[in-house]
C-alpha cells in the first residue's frame, strides 16, 4: 500500500470529503485522515440532529396556527428514535464506503503536519502511518465548541452543542448560555420538546450577527411559547455541588437560574491545537488564513490549503462544501499545470455575504450584507421592509402568521446587497434572495420575475412595489 497521494485531506466532515472527491474527478489520488467519524460534526452533532429535533417543534408551532387543527403531544421518545437514525446512530459505515467509492483512501486516526506535505496519522492502537503529498495538503477540520473562562463552568461539566444535539432525554429545567444561532435553535428544540423551564441567558440581543428585527421577532416568539430570554446579562459564576445534580448560574445582574441542565452555546473555537500547525510555521490553535483558491497564505510553496471551518470564512456547511468544491478543482487544475484562475476556480460567493437559514420558529433566513455592514462598507444604501403577514399567501398560511422582510439596495447600481427574512418556513424562500444577490440582478429586472398567486413569494412584488416600481 503506497503512503504516496497527489492530495492528502486531513478531517473528513462536509469540507474535507468533498475536496478529495472533486480531486479525484480532476484525475488524482488523494488519501482523507478522520480521527472520530467520517461526516464530522455536521452529520453526527450539529446540523442533522438539530434539525431533526427541530422539524416536529416547527410543525406543531405550524399546526396550531391552523384553525380546525389540534396538535397533539409530540411524542419525544420517537422524536429522539428518528433523531438516533438520522445519525445513522454515530455509526459512519455509509460516509467511509462513499469515501472508498470516490475512490479514495480512508485512514482513520489523528491527523498531524509534520513539515511540508507530510502527515502523521497516529491511531487509536498507537500505531503511526507517514502520508506524504505530491501536490497538496488540505486542513479540513473544523472547529470545536469554545466554553468561556467563567468560574466554576468547567467543573460544572456544562452540555456543548454536541451533549445537546445528542440528548438522550430533555432536561425539565435548561439554562442556555450565548444568544447566537446554537442557543435560539437549541433552546426553541428542548423546550418544544418538553423542558418546561427554559432560560437564555444572552450578553446582548438575540442572532446579533443579522439584522435586529430577527432576534427580536425570535424573542417575541420565544416570550409566547415560554422560554424566559434575559439579554443584558453576564454570567459571573457557576456552581454544581454534585455531579448531574441541579446547576446554579450566577448573573451580573438580578436573581441566579438554578437549572437541571446548562447548555454553553457561546461560539466556537478552531480545531487547530493539535495538528502540526507549529511544525509549517503557522501558529497551533488559529485560524488557518486562505486565499480565494483556498491556499494558505501563511506557507511558501503554495502546498497547503484550508477548507471549511478551520479557515473562518463562515461557519456553515454549505460554504464549506462550496470552498472544497473549489479547492479540490483548483488543486487538480495546477497539479496538471492547466489555467488555475478561471472564475470555478476562486471563491467568490463568501464575499458576497453567505446565506443561512436559522431553523427556529418563526425561521430567519438571511443572505448578503445587513444594512450596518453595507452601510460600514460605504455603499450608498436604500433599505426596503415589508411585513410578511400582510402578503396574501402568508395570511393563508395560517392565524397569526407572524413575519417580515428587508432588502438592502445599492441605490447606485439599483441590485441587492442583502435580504432578511422572518417567518414561519421563510428557509425554503431564501434561495430566490441568494440568486438575486449573487447575480446581481438589477431591480427593473427583477420586476420581471413574477411570483406565482398566492405563495408567500409575492413578497417580491411587494418589496418592488414599495421600492417603487
Ligand atoms: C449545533 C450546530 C448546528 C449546526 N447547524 C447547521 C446548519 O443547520 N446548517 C449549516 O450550514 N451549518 C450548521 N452548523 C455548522 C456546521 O456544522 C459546520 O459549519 C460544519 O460542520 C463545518 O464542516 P467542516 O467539514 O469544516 O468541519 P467538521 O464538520 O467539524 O468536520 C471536521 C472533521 O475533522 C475531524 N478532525 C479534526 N481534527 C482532526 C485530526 N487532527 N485528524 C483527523 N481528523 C480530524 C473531525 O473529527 C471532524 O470529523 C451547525 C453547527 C452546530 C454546532
Ligand atoms: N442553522 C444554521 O445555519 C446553524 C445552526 C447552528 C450553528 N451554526 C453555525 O455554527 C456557528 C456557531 O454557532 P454559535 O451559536 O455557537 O455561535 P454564534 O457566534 O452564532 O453565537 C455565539 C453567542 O455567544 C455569545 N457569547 C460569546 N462569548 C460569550 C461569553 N463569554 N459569555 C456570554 N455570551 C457569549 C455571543 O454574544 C453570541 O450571542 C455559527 O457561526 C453558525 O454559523 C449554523
Amino acid at each position: 500500500m503506497s503512503d504516496e497521494f497527489d492530495v492528502v485531506v486531513v478531517g473528513a466532515g462536509p469540507a474535507g470529503e468533498n475536496v478529495a472527491d472533486r480531486a479525484v474527478r480532476g484525475g488524482l489520488t488523494a488519501a482523507i485522515v478522520e480521527r472520530e467519524l467520517a461526516g464530522g460534526e455536521c452529520s453526527y452533532w450539529a446540523c442533522i440532529p438539530s434539525k431533526a429535533l427541530l422539524r416536529p417543534v416547527e410543525l406543531a408551532a405550524e399546526v396550531a396556527r391552523v384553525p380546525g387543527l389540534t396538535p397533539g403531544p409530540i411524542d419525544t421518545a420517537a422524536v429522539l428514535a428518528r433523531r438516533d437514525e438520522a445519525v445513522s446512530h454515530f455509526d459512519d459505515a455509509g460516509q467511509v464506503e462513499w469515501i472508498k467509492n470516490v475512490p479514495a483512501e480512508f485512514v482513520r486516526g489523528h491527523g498531524r503536519l509534520d513539515g511540508p506535505r507530510r502527515v502523521v496519522v497516529t491511531a487509536k492502537d498507537g500505531s503511526v502511518r507517514t502520508l506524504t503529498a505530491r501536490c497538496a495538503v488540505v486542513l479540513a477540520t473544523g472547529t470545536g465548541a469554545a466554553v468561556p473562562p467563567i468560574p466554576g463552568l468547567a467543573e460544572a461539566s456544562p452540555w456543548t452543542s454536541r451533549e445537546v444535539t445528542a440528548a438522550r432525554s430533555v432536561p425539565g429545567r435548561l439554562a442556555v448560555l450565548g444568544g447566537g444561532v446554537v442557543a435560539c435553535e437549541m433552546a426553541q428544540a428542548m423546550h418544544g420538546l418538553g423542558a418546561r423551564e427554559t432560560t437564555v441567558l444572552a450578553r446582548s440581543g438575540l442572532l446579533g450577527r443579522m439584522e435586529p428585527f430577527a432576534g427580536e421577532l425570535v424573542a417575541a416568539s420565544f416570550a409566547e411559547a415560554g422560554i424566559t430570554v434575559r439579554t443584558g446579562v453576564k454570567v459571573t459564576r457557576v456552581e454544581r455541588p454534585a455531579p448531574g445534580g441541579p446547576v446554579t448560574v450566577h448573573l451580573s445582574e438580578g436573581p441566579p437560574v438554578e437549572a437541571d441542565e446548562l447548555l454553553v452555546a457561546t461560539g466556537r473555537r478552531p480545531a487547530t491545537g493539535d495538528i502540526g500547525l507549529e511544525t509549517v510555521g503557522l501558529e497551533a490553535g488559529s485560524t488557518v488564513k486562505v486565499d480565494d483558491s483556498m491556499r494558505a497564505t501563511g506557507v511558501s510553496d503554495g502546498w497547503l490549503y484550508a477548507v471549511g471551518d478551520i479557515n473562518g470564512r463562515a461557519l456553515l456547511t454549505h460554504m464549506g462544501k462550496y470552498q472544497a468544491r473549489v479547492c479540490g478543482d483548483v488543486i487538480a487544475a495546477r497539479a496538471k499545470g492547466e489555467p488555475d484562475d478561471l472564475p470555478g476556480l476562486r471563491d467568490l460567493a463568501d464575499a458576497y455575504g453567505a446565506p443561512q437559514v436559522v431553523f427556529t420558529d418563526p425561521q430567519v433566513a438571511s443572505v448578503g450584507r445587513t444594512e450596518a455592514e453595507a452601510r460600514a462598507e460605504g455603499f450608498d444604501v436604500r433599505v426596503v421592509e415589508y411585513d410578511l403577514a400582510k402578503v396574501t399567501g402568508a395570511y393563508l398560511q395560517g392565524e397569526g402568521y407572524r413575519g417580515k422582510v428587508k432588502a438592502v439596495v445599492d441605490e447606485r447600481r439599483r441590485v441587492l446587497l442583502g435580504v432578511t427574512f422572518a417567518g414561519p418556513a421563510v428557509g425554503e424562500m431564501l434561495h430566490s434572495a441568494t440568486i438575486a444577490v449573487v447575480g446581481e440582478v438589477p431591480l427593473d429586472r427583477l420586476w420581471h420575475a413574477v411570483p406565482s398567486f398566492p405563495t408567500v413569494s409575492e413578497i417580491w412584488l411587494r418589496l418592488l412595489e414599495t421600492y417603487g416600481l
